[in-house]
Formats: structure tokens, sequence, C-alpha cells
């Protein structure tokens, strides 16, 4: 799973929180069509985040439905307590969030055991600094570029130095994953801090054409993600 992220460098990945769930299927269809080579799957308990999504039960049936690999997204108060859960339902990457489990190494190192990638997301107020010390537990950190709940914020340019940062210090190693008003504007400016996964939503399904829509932000972010970065 790893070697797929680094081989799709720049990775293009639909936020699910956007698609039209009254018809999955065809969503499935068109995303996969689009070669959009992650599903970015937002789980949310209307308790970590004011708002509430879908769970491990609609992403099990969906993986059914496709090959192509998922990460999901879990805004949830207690991530430990569903990992399983999520692991079972066929996520190649998990992903939780540093605000929910200020100790995560346990966490992090319990989800690598099950050779899942193991995902660390910082909210746009969590200074890079606190995340740091976990980052030799992570395979992914993911910045996020808006306040957590909502699809279709603005992004905020203000974390970008956050990646920046973390480029710098944890090297081509660590993917660096950025959510929240990813769209053509922004990700140029994303790709020239060090992010390598685009987590894209509005900037995907309010388009007709996925394949169209994820070709431009690919073409975007592409010149800017290092030659030593791609494929290795
Ligand atoms: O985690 C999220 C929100 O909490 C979503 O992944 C994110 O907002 C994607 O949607 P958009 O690209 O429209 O901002
Ligand atoms: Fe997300």
């Amino acid at each position: 799973m790893l070697q797929h992220l680094r081989q799709h460098r720049p990775v293009i990945a639909p936020s699910m929180l956007k698609c039209d769930f009254g018809n999955l299927q065809a969503e499935v269809d068109r995303i996969d069509a689009a070669n959009l080579p992650l599903y970015h799957w937002d789980v949310m308990d209307g308790h970590f985040v004011p708002n509430l999504s879908y769970g491990a039960m609609l992403i099990a049936a969906t993986r059914k439905r496709t090959s192509t690999p998922f990460d999901v997204h879990l805004m949830i108060s207690d991530p430990a307590a569903y990992v399983d859960e999520y692991v079972k339902a066929g996520c190649e990457a998990i992903t939780f969030h540093l605000e929910a489990v200020p100790e995560p190494r346990e966490l992090l190192q319990a989800i690598r055991k099950q050779d899942v990638v193991a995902g660390l997301a910082i909210n746009p107020n969590t200074p890079f600094e606190a995340a740091e010390p976990f980052l030799q537990d992570c395979d992914l950190l993911l910045v996020m570029s808006v306040n957590p709940g909502f699809g279709g914020q603005a992004f905020m340019p203000e974390v970008l130095p956050k990646i920046q940062q973390a480029r710098k210090i944890a090297g081509d190693e660590l993917l660096i994953s950025v959510d929240g008003g990813v769209a053509a504007e922004t990700i140029s400016d994303c790709a020239v801090a060090g992010a390598d996964i685009f987590v894209a939503g509005s900037s995907i399904f309010d388009h007709d054409d996925y394949g169209i829509a994820g070709a431009r932000l690919v073409s975007q972010a592409g010149s800017h993600v290092s030659a030593t970065a791609k494929g290795s």
C-alpha cells in the first residue's frame, strides 16, 4: 500500500463526504474510470466534530465494489474502540486525530501491526511540534486545511508552513496529506510546501467529469512533486 501511494504521487484522493450517496455505485464507477488512486472516507461521530456522516458498514459494502485502496479519516472521539472495525471493513490506511488521542503511539503501532498504513491528523490550530514526537510511528501525517466537520470550506493558507516543517524534518519517507479546500487554485502551494496526498471533495464532485477534474489537479500539483519522490 505504501508503495502504491508513493508510486502515484501526487495522489488525488476523492473525499467521499461529497459524493452522491443516492447513487454510490455510479460514483464508484466514475472514480475508478477517472483512475483516482485512493478513496478518502470521512467518518464523523457528531461528538469530535459537530456533524455525523457514515461508518464501517457503508465502507465495507463499498469495499466489495472496487479494488482501489481506502483511507479512512476518523473524526471521532474514541478511534481506538473502532480501529478493528475499519480494518475488517477493508481500509488499507487508517488516520485518526491527535486531538482525540493525545498519546497516539500505541494506537499507531497497533494499526501498523495489522499491516495497515497508520495516519495521524492535526487540526489547523494544532502546531506541528505536537505531532513531531510521534512521526516515527506514523506512515502518514494528515494536515487539515479547514476545521474538520464539513466539506466545501475555504482553504486556510496559514497551515502551509506546517507542511513545509513536516517535510523538512521527516524527509521523503513520510506521506503528507492535506485535507480541506484543496482545488486547482490552492493545490500547487500545497505541493510546493511538500504535500504528496491531496484530499479533494468539492474540487472533484462538483465537476461533471472526475477524470478531467483529477487530471487538472495532478497537473497543477505534479510539477512540484520532486523527481526523486515520484515512484521512489
Ligand atoms: O475531512 C474533511 C472535512 O472535515 C473532508 O475530507 C474535506 O473537507 C474535503 O472536502 P472539500 O475538499 O470540499 O473541503
Ligand atoms: Fe477528510
